[in-house]
């Protein structure tokens, strides 16, 4: 009943607290950084607990579309064999609306001899990428997006330019992450410096940082706002991938919605990822701040403004301006998901979403069409909406395969059913 071709799927509401083990799936995050960094060392990488979705078979596609090697032993795995070079792939690469891979790769396509055209769907094809676009062109790197957003195609010439750029990462961290991880392949020393306003997710830094550092890359912070990396390549390594701390969000709030008990088999305060800072305010459930800034925790967002509406007081979200340019317009979207369930409970106010909240809306049957907008977290998000209302039913429930392709069987697992299925 919950396999993932269903156009949609409409929650039961569980009778009692779910109590169960459910590991969140590799961090998707961790591992399109891992494979790709893989991919440019010479030698062979064994990535373990890496995610396996949409968004991770894209980059791997991509990188074996570029002469790498890319096994899958198991549903875990990647064994990653490089010879610290990319080659000119026969056809464009297809990335469909996984941000990670087309950003990462635009700036990793520098390092390549010949043409590399960089192309999503149509939701990636509205994501902007000027501002990378622009900064490889700084560089000397010989790129175009007429449009501001992908195709994107880059003319390499085999090398990533050496020297100082500048990066505007406000709409997103991933520009910077990627200009980062390419420079490890420099020419010579790459200095890449911040500017604009300080950039949202600064803990997505420092998983780049992280995972450059695991496969011999050396970089240093010169100062708030500036890195230096030094041309070393990357070594091969093998990696342990923790779990996506984004995917854990649903699980705890699931416990808390239902006052029961998820073991997902690793503490909140284990995580590197910064969405695992979502976990102090769902724990605080039904007592969540007045104001949450998602700026360092945005994919949590979602997760927080469903919890949001079953709180005891309102919550105003703030630093969520570069949600509209995710997978869909997430704050239009939440806002339009609440106001389904019911009129007012969810409001764009600016740039910030104001969830209007009411206890009173557990136990009772609301039927709602949730318009997912191809968008996983909307739907992974107001599926918790469904485990306390009665008749939610969550449109292109497949989509949650961007990110978390056993979602539905992961709630299933823990007691939850879907109408229409046997109990
Ligand atoms: O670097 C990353 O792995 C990510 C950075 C964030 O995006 P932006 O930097 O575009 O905000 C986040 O929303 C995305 O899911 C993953
Ligand atoms: C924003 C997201 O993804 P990306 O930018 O990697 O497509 C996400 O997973 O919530």
């Amino acid at each position: 009943m919950h396999a993932p071709d269903l156009r949609t799927l409409t929650i039961v509401p569980p009778q009692g607290p779910l109590r169960g083990r459910v590991m969140p799936p590799g961090s998707k995050s961790i591992t399109n950084r891992a494979l790709l960094v893989a991919g440019l060392a010479t030698g062979t990488s064994r990535l373990s607990g890496a995610l396996k979705s949409d968004d991770t078979r894209y980059m791997a596609q991509a990188l074996r579309a570029m002469g790498v090697n890319v096994d899958e032993p198991d549903d875990t795995t990647f064994v990653v064999t490089g010879d610290g070079r990319l080659r000119a792939p026969a056809a464009p690469l297809f990335l469909g609306n996984a941000g990670t891979a087309t950003r990462f790769l635009t700036a990793a396509a520098a390092l390549v001899e010949g043409a590399v055209v960089i192309d999503g769907d149509e939701h990636m094809r509205k994501r902007p990428i000027a501002p990378l676009v622009a900064a490889l062109a700084s560089l000397g790197v010989v790129v175009e997006a007429p449009s501001g957003c992908p195709p994107v195609t880059v003319a390499g010439r085999g090398a990533f330019p050496a020297g100082r750029v500048e990066i505007d990462g406000g709409l997103s961290s991933q520009y910077v992450s990627a200009l980062l991880m390419a420079a490890a392949c420099g020419e010579g020393p790459v200095e890449i410096a911040l500017t604009g306003s300080e950039i949202g997710a600064r803990g997505y830094i420092d998983l780049t940082l992280a995972s450059m550092r695991a496969f011999g890359a050396d970089v240093e912070q010169t100062d708030a706002a500036t890195w230096r990396v030094r041309p070393t390549g990357y070594r091969a390594s093998d990696l342990l991938i923790e779990p996506d701390a984004s995917a854990a969000t649903y699980l705890w709030a699931a416990e808390v919605l239902t006052g029961g008990a998820i073991d997902l088999g690793v503490a909140a305060d284990a995580f590197t990822q910064p969405d695992a800072r979502a976990y102090a305010h769902i724990a605080a459930f039904p007592h969540l701040p007045a104001v949450i800034d998602g700026a360092q925790m945005q994919d949590a967002v979602p997760t927080l403004a469903v919890l949001a509406a079953f709180n005891a007081t309102p919550v105003r979200f703030t630093g969520i301006a570069n949600l509209r340019v995710k997978e869909c317009d997430r704050v239009a979207a939440l806002a339009q998901g609440l106001c389904r369930i019911r009129p007012g409970l969810g409001t764009e106010e600016g740039d910030d979403l104001l969830v209007a909240s009411d206890p009173t809306l557990a136990g009772q049957r609301l039927p709602a069409e949730i318009d997912s907008f191809a968008d996983h977290r909307i739907a992974m998000s107001f599926a918790l909406a469904g485990l306390r209302i009665a008749g939610i039913t969550i449109l292109d429930p497949a989509c949650v395969g961007k990110t978390y392709p056993g979602y539905w069987r992961a709630l299933a697992s823990l007691g939850v059913r879907y109408e229409g299925e046997a109990p």
